[in-house]
């Protein structure tokens, strides 16, 4: 859980290999990769900045005349700053950095770097490597920092299947200007599997440990009840257990689609890269942000001990909010999205909706009303009906601004809370239709009864999260909400039977999940008494404290 120092080199160095170094290159370097025989990272963000890309401060001259790269950090703030793996591991980088050749900026461009010697690991003279220090969690991996001063690295190290420097210096450009960036459009179309079974993780702990919990009433009887027969806790924990599903739906389409989009680019194709950009980009941001919130009741609900090391789910939290930040900060990404979701507007205006894509195509078609009573076709054309109204909104506000003479920059600061609300809008549409169509496609028919009620579950709470929207304009009246609210209740206490099954199915070995509240075997008192006996202020009765410190104080007159 703490992070593995070699994650990424699976899980960005290798893939930023396949998708950006030519079939040539890979030939020597791939296969020495996948064997491990080399260790590489991922290393783009600096001290100075991380998410405005194009203003990276790492350069990488051109030098014709011996057919080499120059890099260089020219300021502290140009050092590379936070990629796993860099500090201690890895000999090797795929570096991104500003590209210079006959003294034109062709902007960030990704290269072949080896850092340290690979026999002996030293650091390589022009390198200066290391370690970041400690973090909020993530603490196995050594997040690192690198400095290159004037290091020379042959031409033939910058990665080469999309753009080319020629020996002369003849640049050819890539088929799209942002093909350098598909290994972060790779991560971020995982994230929502990664981040469902961090979610997963939690909420098993949480399920099990609260059926094991009794404390109080609900109606006076011997025995007092397990907390997770009350209401609140349902509410707590269920909702979530349903968006750890959604969330792993959704990102199974989004793996396929990345798939897709490097098949595609490979014969040139590049049109589905602004979908999928759009997509993952809004994708990361509302799953990681619902993963922490989720993870954070799941502690809570675990009360006192579920503040205790001995929880586990501290642990997984810090993991799992690193996914706010990495892969794009999420209010950057929102904004992301938000300027495809603005683009598809402007596109409706000028009466172009046919060329509209499928995910943005109910932008251009209203609705009335809706019948909830008739079922879960109803809740997406509500969430439909949200969406479109926000991001109708909010670009009606850019776009006014703009109109009445704003800057485009500035219209767009002054719209971006708006754009933001809409972007995350749009987002949990996608995961409730995908979720909707992932269930409709399950064949056993006991495993669909369970998932559809999840489902149910799911329509139900994201519609009353956002009923705001929905009262905005009278689509839906405050008795639809009271129809939905009885449907939420009526929904927990269904799930309720099989709520333990639920999580089990996730099959988390009890050596995953490290929890003592989270056992399979339900044995919680024990192993928490022997699990703090075991504190290593236990180790000796007296500590050498109390004779230097307590002692003193205790004996003093004063
Ligand atoms: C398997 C994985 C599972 C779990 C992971 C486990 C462990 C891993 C842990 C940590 C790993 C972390 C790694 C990292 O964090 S690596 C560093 C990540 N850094 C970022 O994400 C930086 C974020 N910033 C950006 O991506 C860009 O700067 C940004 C997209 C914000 C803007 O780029 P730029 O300034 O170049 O473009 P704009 O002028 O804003 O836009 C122009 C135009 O281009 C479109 N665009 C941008 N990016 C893309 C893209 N990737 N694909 C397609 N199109 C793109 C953009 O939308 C604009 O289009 P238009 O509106 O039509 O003009
Ligand atoms: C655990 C972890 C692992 C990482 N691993 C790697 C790695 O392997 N390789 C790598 O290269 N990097 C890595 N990073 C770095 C990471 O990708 C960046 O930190 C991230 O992209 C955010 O960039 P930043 O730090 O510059 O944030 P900043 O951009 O400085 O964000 C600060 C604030 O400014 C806001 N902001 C910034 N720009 C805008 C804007 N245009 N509009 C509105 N608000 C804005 C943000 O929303 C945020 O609130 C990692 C980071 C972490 C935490």
């Amino acid at each position: 859980m703490e992070g593995h120092p070699l994650a990424l080199h699976d899980v960005m160095f290798i893939p930023a290999l396949v998708a950006q170094a030519s079939d040539e290159q890979n030939k020597k370097w791939l296969r020495r990769a996948q064997r491990r025989e080399i260790v590489g990272c991922y290393a783009q963000t600096e001290l100075g900045h991380g998410s405005n890309l194009r203003k990276l401060e790492t350069t990488a001259t051109y030098d014709v005349s011996t057919q080499e790269f120059v890099l260089h950090t020219p300021q502290i703030t140009s050092l590379k700053w936070w990629p796993g793996g860099l500090g201690k591991s890895s000999n090797y980088a795929v570096v991104v950095a500003n590209m210079i050749v006959k003294e034109k900026h062709l902007g960030p461009h990704s290269f072949l770097v080896q850092l340290r010697d690979e026999i002996t690991h030293q650091s390589l003279k022009g390198i200066t490597v290391g370690d970041i220090g400690p973090k909020l969690s993530f603490n196995a991996i050594d997040n690192g920092f690198l400095g290159f001063d004037n290091y020379r690295i042959p031409r033939t190290n910058l990665l080469m299947r999309h753009s080319r420097v020629e020996p002369d210096g003849t640049y050819v450009k890539p088929p799209h200007a942002k093909i350098n960036y598909s290994a972060m459009v790779r991560v971020r179309s995982h994230m929502a599997t990664g981040q469902g079974n961090f979610l997963a993780q939690a909420l098993t702990i949480a399920v099990r440990y609260s059926t094991v919990r009794r404390q109080g009433f609900i109606e006076s009887g011997e025995q007092e009840v397990k907390v997770l027969d009350y209401q609140t806790q349902q509410h707590r924990l269920f909702p979530s257990i349903a968006k750890a599903y959604a969330f792993t739906f959704a990102g199974y389409e989004t793996i396929r689609l990345y798939e897709q989009l490097l098949k595609e680019v490979d014969t040139g194709n590049v049109s589905l890269m602004a979908d999928l950009h759009a997509l993952t980009s809004g994708l990361k941001s509302v799953v990681t942000h619902q993963t922490a919130q989720g993870i954070e009741q799941a502690r809570m609900a675990c009360g006192g001990h579920g503040y205790s090391q001995a929880s586990y789910i501290s642990e997984i939290f810090g993991v799992a909010v690193g996914g706010c930040t990495y892969e794009g900060e999420n209010m950057v990404m929102l904004l992301q999205l938000a300027r495809y979701l603005v683009k598809s507007v402007e596109q409706i205006k000028a009466g172009e909706s046919g060329k509209l894509g499928p995910l943005v195509a109910y932008l251009a078609v209203k609705v009335d009303g809706v019948d909830l009573e008739k079922g879960v076709e109803e809740y997406m054309k509500a969430f439909q009906h949200v969406s479109r109204l926000q991001t109708w909104k909010a670009s009606e506000k850019f776009l006014k601004l703009l109109k009445s003479g704003e800057k485009r920059e500035v219209a767009w600061n002054k719209s971006s809370v708006e754009l933001t609300r809409a972007s995350r809008l749009h987002t949990r549409l996608y995961i409730a239709e995908t979720f909707k169509r992932s269930v409709q496609e399950v064949a056993d028919p006991r495993l669909k009864e369970v998932l559809t009620d999840l489902l149910h579950l799911h329509v139900n709470y994201e519609l009353l999260d956002m009923a705001t929207y929905a009262l905005e304009d009278g689509f839906l009246s405050s008795s639809q909400l009271d129809y939905v609210r009885d449907q939420l209740y009526f929904y927990l206490a269904k799930i309720r039977p099989n709520a333990v099954s639920l999580v089990d199915s996730w099959e988390f070995s009890d050596m995953q999940l490290r929890s003592v509240l989270g056992r399979r075997d339900g044995n919680v008192y024990e192993n928490l008494v022997a699990w703090a006996k075991a504190s290593p202020l236990n180790k000796t009765d007296v500590l050498p404290s109390v004779e230097k410190y307590l002692k003193p104080m205790m004996n003093s007159k004063l």
